[in-house]
């Protein structure tokens, strides 16, 4: 075993969220609550957003979290997250970002999804979320969530952010974006990849 399978974050340590997505920002925040880490993202910070230019959720992952642990020489963490139709083959994936385009128009890029599928019955789609923990010294430590679903039509609910308005969970009569903010961190690809990182890499919650 390598030191990088067992490091731990410390209570009192700081750790970076490498990302400059608003929303993921508020649901790391209610996830980290209680385990005494405290979390400053990469925009707070002033970093750069990296050019994602690899082809899988952990590539893109772990060049996010290695730019910003060796950015700010401190632990850093990354998502790479995305939405995965099956009547498109798994589109838009690792392009959900870039499908919004540089002024994040969701309403569009859900439209996009919806025409795409078109008359086809198989409205299946899952959010992926892969987790990437860097040290300043270049080890990773990754860790993958999925929720499967369906696609809605039209959009629906207020709340969270990117394609919640049209992603129905398993199991769900609403939307992601009808659901509150703690109902969806219960049950989403990010919540549960989160889990996993928790156990392995967290102190424990106080509450
Ligand atoms: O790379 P960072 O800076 O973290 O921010 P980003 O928004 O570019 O994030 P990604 O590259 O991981 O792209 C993920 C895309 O998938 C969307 N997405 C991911 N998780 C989601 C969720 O829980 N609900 C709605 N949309 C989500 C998100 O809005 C992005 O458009
Ligand atoms: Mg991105």
């Amino acid at each position: 075993m390598t030191i990088s399978d067992t490091r731990r974050l410390a209570a009192g340590d700081t750790l970076v969220l490498a990302s400059h997505n608003a929303g993921k920002l508020a649901e790391f925040s209610a996830l980290l609550a209680g385990h005494g880490v405290t979390l400053v993202s990469a925009g707070q910070l002033g970093l750069p957003e990296p050019e994602e230019t690899a082809d899988s959720f952990a590539g893109n992952a772990a060049l996010k979290a290695r730019a910003a642990a060796t950015a700010s020489n401190l632990p850093a963490l990354a998502d790479d997250s995305g939405l995965c139709v099956a009547a498109l083959d798994g589109a838009p994936g690792i392009y959900s970002a870039r499908w919004a385009g540089p002024a994040k128009d969701f309403p569009a890029a859900m439209a996009r999804i919806h025409a795409g599928i078109g008359g086809n019955p198989d409205r299946a789609a899952w959010f992926i979320s892969v987790l990437c923990l860097a040290w300043p010294d270049g080890t990773l430590r990754t860790f993958e969530g999925r929720i499967d679903g369906r696609i809605a039509w039209p959009p629906r609910g207020g709340n969270g952010h990117g394609y919640d308005p049209v992603f129905q969970p398993v199991g769900e009569a609403r939307t992601f974006a009808e659901m509150p903010e703690a109902e969806k961190n219960a049950i989403s690809h990010r919540a549960l990849a989160f889990v996993r990182f928790r156990d392995d890499c967290l102190p424990p919650a106080h509450p």
